[in-house]
């Protein structure tokens, strides 16, 4: 059984929490443990709401708890650190994304893929080594081991660069793992939402042509003239998807709702890799005729290491890369998750939490 968060954590913390599976969400004093040896405290200033959070708060993956504070693209400033902290100081721009634990000693860590460990522990909704249960970004205060803070650039705004702690390294690991990272290849993003459109602009970096697939032609003219994507394929226009048959060499899915594969499978060419990041709450059908026609692979991602994650924001900062965003006050955000249901977002809403989470609230 969970430890109470009382009696375990003597930091005063105050954020929004979902209270059941309508992931409404309320004002909801909590704490956080004292700053340990390896610990940083930081002050949260800005949190993206990620299409996860909007999972977790409605139990969509089955495996919430309440209260949860969701929210696992933070950034603020570092107002503590333990006595064994290497890496930051007190008023340094650190992020936290969505880990902040695991074992430390199976292969997955030996390998520093601490998001592969079994035993990883996410930001919010899970046991952690106290055996209380972690909360998130959407609050005041951040209290998290060293190892899973970020260093935050100088010249990297801290509102648009929150969401690559999410949504951007969990493109960018893809893009580099599979090796769609090469200059010249051509690679498809499939969902232009918060991650979407962050890997449109991290394989655009990377020199990679892009083609955005889509449901429908709205995203079209900004795909293409604000976000730099060099096409645009409506996934419903059949005559569109036929001609463009067997020209991708990957393709990243980042859709979070059932959808079919069969018409993406066919997007690639021989040896062609599609990339799983979306996690919708249902199986999707594998169709494995037009894979072995090709020798075709059909693999997933979750988010990155830590080591790829500092390497992700530093690439970001030299690249100018931040994600489109839209900032919004806390009691905004349940509009908010109403409208990211709908795709009614360009493209990542991001809470303002220095200026409007009070207590009072
Ligand atoms: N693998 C990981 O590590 C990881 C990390 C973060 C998020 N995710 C998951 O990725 C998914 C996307 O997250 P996001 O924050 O970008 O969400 P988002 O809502 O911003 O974007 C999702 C996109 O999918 C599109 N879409 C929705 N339903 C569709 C359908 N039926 N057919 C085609 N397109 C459809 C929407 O128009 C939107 O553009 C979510 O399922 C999220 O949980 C996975
Ligand atoms: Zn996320």
């Amino acid at each position: 059984m969970a430890k109470s968060l009382e009696v375990e954590h003597p930091k005063k913390a105050f954020g929004w929490a979902a209270k059941d599976t309508s992931g409404h969400l309320s004002p909801f004093q909590f704490s956080r443990r004292a700053t340990g040896k390896k610990d940083v405290t930081f002050k949260i200033l800005y949190c993206g709401i990620c299409h996860s959070d909007l999972h977790m708060a409605r139990n969509e993956w089955g495996m919430s708890t309440y209260p949860l504070v969701p929210g696992h693209e933070i950034v603020g400033v570092v107002t503590e650190v333990g006595s064994k902290v290497q890496k930051f100081k007190v008023g340094d721009k650190v992020g936290v994304g969505c880990m902040v634990g695991a074992c430390h000693s199976c292969d997955s860590c030996a390998d520093e893929l601490e998001n592969y460990c079994p035993d990883m522990i996410l930001t919010y909704g899970v046991k952690y080594f106290d055996g209380t249960i972690t909360q998130g970004g959407y609050s005041d205060i951040m209290v998290a081991d060293e190892h899973y803070v970020v260093r935050i650039p100088d010249n990297l705004p801290l509102d648009s660069g929150a969401p690559l702690l999410c949504a951007g390294i969990t493109v960018y690991s893809p893009l580099r793992y599979y090796g769609l990272d090469k200059p010249g290849m051509h690679v498809g993003v499939v969902g232009l939402g918060g991650l979407g459109h962050v890997a449109v602009k991290f394989a655009k970096a990377m020199g990679v042509k892009v083609t955005v697939i889509s449901t429908s032609v709205n995203k079209k003219k900004e795909a293409l003239e604000h976000l730099g994507a060099d096409s645009f394929l409506v996934s419903k226009d059949q005559d569109e998807m036929q001609a463009a048959q067997g020209t991708l060499d990957g393709i990243i899915d980042t859709v979070s709702a059932m959808h079919p594969l069969q018409p993406l499978i066919g997007l690639l060419k021989s040896q062609g890799k599609l990339v799983m990041v979306g996690a919708p709450e249902k199986p999707l059908e594998l169709p494995v005729f037009p894979l072995l026609m090709g020798r075709k692979l059909v693999g997933g991602s979750c988010i990155g290491s830590m080591k790829e994650t500092q390497e992700m924001i530093d690439f970001a900062a030299k690249h100018n890369i931040t994600a489109d965003i839209e900032v919004i006050p806390i009691d905004y955000v349940n509009t908010a998750m109403e409208r990211l249901v709908k795709a009614d977002v360009r493209y990542r809403f991001v809470i303002d939490i220095a200026n409007t989470l009070k207590s009072s609230s």
